[in-house]
């Protein structure tokens, strides 16, 4: 017997389902406002160097102190990391005039002064993470996606191994712990340090949510249950715009997004372990216990298998073989596999972070940008769910990709004054990179074997992860050249894009289950309509 056929006795996608995929989406609300919470932490409004001695210029005003201070921009607006060795007295009475040949434009000698009309306080103004110092600003984000990835490969490995609740339980803990030292941190190097450690630890919640959701839910549902968990992303997405717009001092900040996952903690607890994990572990007490608990629930008849009886239910770990990352890559046509869809995915997440983190520039304010980006989302993963169907996996997932990159190179060229038309084609780029990350959970978790998914999935999200870990420092591009960051988020979009053209199409192909599917000829069959049976759609994110 199947743990398929045993959700049909209690039912696969009654009360007792529909509650926990409501409790586990509100959980995933906790990731975008960690996962894209950069824009706003680490913020760098205008600034300029300090001036020294300004209560010498008694019978100036803050201008001409400025003017005879700081060189200028050849657009006259004052430059933010440069200051005059000399005040140069002589711009007062002509400011178009040079500057006195013995004196030299010089880097800023006694700090910043930053404009506090919009953030009261960053982790840029926090430690002058400006000028010179800019990397360290966007290495945060870097440090940060260093963690979700080593976490990636921890969280991994724990849930197969001691189940998804109690790691996800571990995670969201870890999760407050970190998340408020980060918000206390008393120094850069503590800020870096806890922020790594709290992107370790979400990425437990963002690899354990989905399996320990659709693990209960039978293979109809499957696919609706990804979209709605989903979509969820999308909500958090929205929710940090809120966040961000109400909180513009950097500690209360993390405090404000990371105050959710103790919400979660305390909902959470209700939330049974995975049966399906229960039964191939051997616990068969404790899952006869939750398959009660869900045929009650459920309104069917009570459960008739005994929890000896349990044992008999196969499930889709096949005892004895054991499979490890090598595998991905052993045989001709999996290591084509690996290798391409692995490149698709570190193009998505590379410029889907890429996109979020660029909140200005189109003529929105960051906040309504960040909540336009996530609004977008929604019908993005709508549409895709109906495209993948009509054109096929791998048609949806090149052209997503390639037109996300087109979006991000056309507002290289379209003119920095045509603000709508920029805003427009941005929020087509975002809509369409969410598309391309949306496809690609399911075409990959279609394109590898039964056997080898959890692998396939787990280092393709390692890939992902180097991807948005990259994406932040991309930005320091600018000092070579203003138009160098959209050109290789573009070219990489593009380029990556257009290897998921030589990926094989998934639709209507009969899942693989082990390698030597894989290995010969592909074989069409009746429209694969929800996620691999047994295999849940967005769950195999290891
Ligand atoms: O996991 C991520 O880094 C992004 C997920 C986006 C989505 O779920 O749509």
């Amino acid at each position: 017997m199947k743990f398929e056929d045993l959700l049909l006795e209690i039912g696969g996608f009654g009360r007792f389902q529909i509650l926990i995929l409501f409790v586990l989406c509100l959980a995933r609300i906790n990731l975008p406002m960690h996962f894209l919470l950069h824009s706003f932490l680490a913020a760098t409004p205008s600034h300029h160097c300090a001036i020294p001695h300004q209560e010498a210029f008694v019978n100036l005003t803050m201008e001409e102190i400025l003017l005879i201070s700081i060189p200028r921009e050849p657009d006259g607006t004052f430059r933010s990391c440069e200051m005059f060795s000399q005040p140069q007295f002589h711009l007062l009475l002509n400011s178009s005039l040079q500057p006195e040949n013995d004196s030299i434009i010089q880097n800023c000698q006694h700090g910043w002064v930053y404009d506090h009309s919009q953030f009261t306080s960053t982790i840029s103004t926090q430690w002058d993470l400006v000028c010179e110092q800019r990397g360290l600003n966007q290495a945060t984000a870097t440090f940060f996606f260093i963690g979700v990835t080593i976490g990636a490969v921890v969280f991994g490995y724990l849930s197969d191994r001691f189940g998804r609740k109690s790691m996800l339980m571990l995670s969201l803990v870890f999760s407050v712990i970190f998340g408020m030292l980060s918000a206390a941190s008393v120094s850069y190097s503590m800020l870096a340090i806890t922020r790594t450690l709290t992107g370790m630890a979400l990425s437990g919640l963002s690899l354990i949510v989905l399996p320990l959701g659709m693990e209960w839910v039978d293979i109809e549902h499957r696919t609706f249950s990804g979209v709605l968990t989903s979509i969820f992303w999308s909500i958090g997405n929205m929710l940090l715009a809120l966040i961000a717009y109400m909180v513009r001092e950097w500690h209360w900040l993390l405090v404000a997004v990371t105050g959710p996952c103790l919400l979660s903690i305390i909902y959470l607890w209700w939330v049974p372990e995975s049966a399906r994990w229960l039964i191939a572990n051997g616990k068969v007490k404790q899952a006869h216990k939750h398959l009660l608990r869900c045929a009650r629930m459920n309104g069917m008849k009570d459960f008739a298998l005994s929890p000896e009886a349990l044992r008999t239910i196969t499930t889709d770990k096949k005892p004895g073989e054991s499979y490890s990352y090598i595998s991905l890559f052993r045989t001709p046509v999996l290591r084509k596999i690996s290798l391409c869809s692995g490149a698709v995915w570190f193009g998505v997440a590379f410029s889907y972070y890429g996109m979020s983190m660029k909140l200005t520039g189109f003529g929105l304010n960051m906040y309504l940008s960040q909540f336009v980006f996530g609004i977008i989302e929604i019908p993005a993963k709508i549409i895709v769910y109906v495209l993948v169907n009509r054109i096929g996996r791998r048609q949806s997932q090149a052209w997503s990709l390639i037109l996300t990159g087109l979006c991000i190179g056309a507002n290289i060229i379209i003119p920095k004054p045509f603000t709508s038309l920029r805003s427009v084609v941005a929020i087509t780029g975002k809509g369409l990179s969410e598309a391309a990350f949306t496809t690609v959970f399911l075409y990959t978790s279609e394109l590898y074997p039964t056997v080898l998914r959890q692998n396939g999935m787990g280092y393709t999200s390692f890939v992902a992860r180097l991807g948005g870990a990259l994406a932040p420092l991309v930005f320091l591009l600018d000092e070579v050249w203003r138009s160098l960051p959209e050109v290789t988020y573009c070219g990489v979009a593009v380029c990556c894009g257009s290897v998921a053209f030589l990926l094989p199409e998934t639709l209507n192909v009969r899942l693989p289950e082990g390698i030597e599917d894989i290995e010969k000829t592909q074989v069409k069959e009746p429209l694969q309509t929800s996620a691999p049976e047994g295999m849940p759609l967005q769950s195999l994110l290891k």
